[in-house]
């Protein structure tokens, strides 16, 4: 993962008639991570997407180094397959093979279909989609929402994992996430 990097220079958010922040200048090069933190509908999430490049900047620029892998609340999992079905349509796709499942402790749910799964559950298969697309850059919108403690733990294990390999990461989270070296980035201070 050499030359993983995600840049954002003179940023701004526009959603609807609302300027949500301005002048949001920022890079991470390998191994690098970042919270960005503020209170709901300060524009995480948006900011997220604009690094994505599923929505557009209203002023400024995203240069990313490497393909970028988005964690939210809407896995890309067909909700009328079987976990393991939805699982491998992807694998076929980004032509990793891997153990991503097993590993997120999935394999007895393999037969279950996504719509059934619970909350913490589609979190695990999204973390799991997200291993199988091995993509230097990792976006995670409220990476933690739905864990139990050990699934938090291994997210923040599969986090800094990423970093040690020289990922990079961007992480929207109210909760606190545990990573050697995570940044914060206060939004906030960038509000229009
Ligand atoms: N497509 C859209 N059109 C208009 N307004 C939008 C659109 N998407 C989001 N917004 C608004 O932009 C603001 C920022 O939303 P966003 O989801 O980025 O916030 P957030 O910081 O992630 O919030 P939370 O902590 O609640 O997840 C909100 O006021 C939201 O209603």
């Amino acid at each position: 993962m050499q030359g993983a990097a995600i840049a954002a220079t003179d940023l701004a958010c526009r959603r609807g008639d609302r300027l949500l922040f301005a002048r949001l200048s920022v890079a991470l090069g390998a191994g690098e991570a970042l919270q960005v933190v503020g209170h709901n509908g300060i524009g995480k999430s948006s900011l997220l997407r604009i690094l994505a490049g599923l929505a557009p900047a209203y002023a400024g620029t995203v240069t990313a180094e490497g393909a970028v892998g988005l964690l939210d609340e809407r896995p890309a999992l067909d909700p009328a397959l079987p976990l393991g079905r939805a699982l491998a349509f992807w694998r076929r796709l980004d032509g990793h093979d891997g153990d991503a499942a097993r590993r997120l402790g999935l394999d007895g749910l393999l037969d279950v279909p996504v719509r059934y799964l619970s909350t913490g559950q589609k979190k695990r298969a999204a973390f799991a989609r997200l291993l199988g697309q091995a993509a230097p850059i990792w976006l995670l919108d409220e990476p933690l929402n739905g864990l139990d403690g050990q699934a938090v733990a291994l997210a923040e294990a599969l986090a800094a994992e990423h970093c040690a390999r020289g990922g990079v990461a961007v992480i929207a989270s109210h909760q606190p996430f545990r990573l050697p070296g995570l940044r914060p980035l206060v939004l906030a201070e960038h509000a229009a």
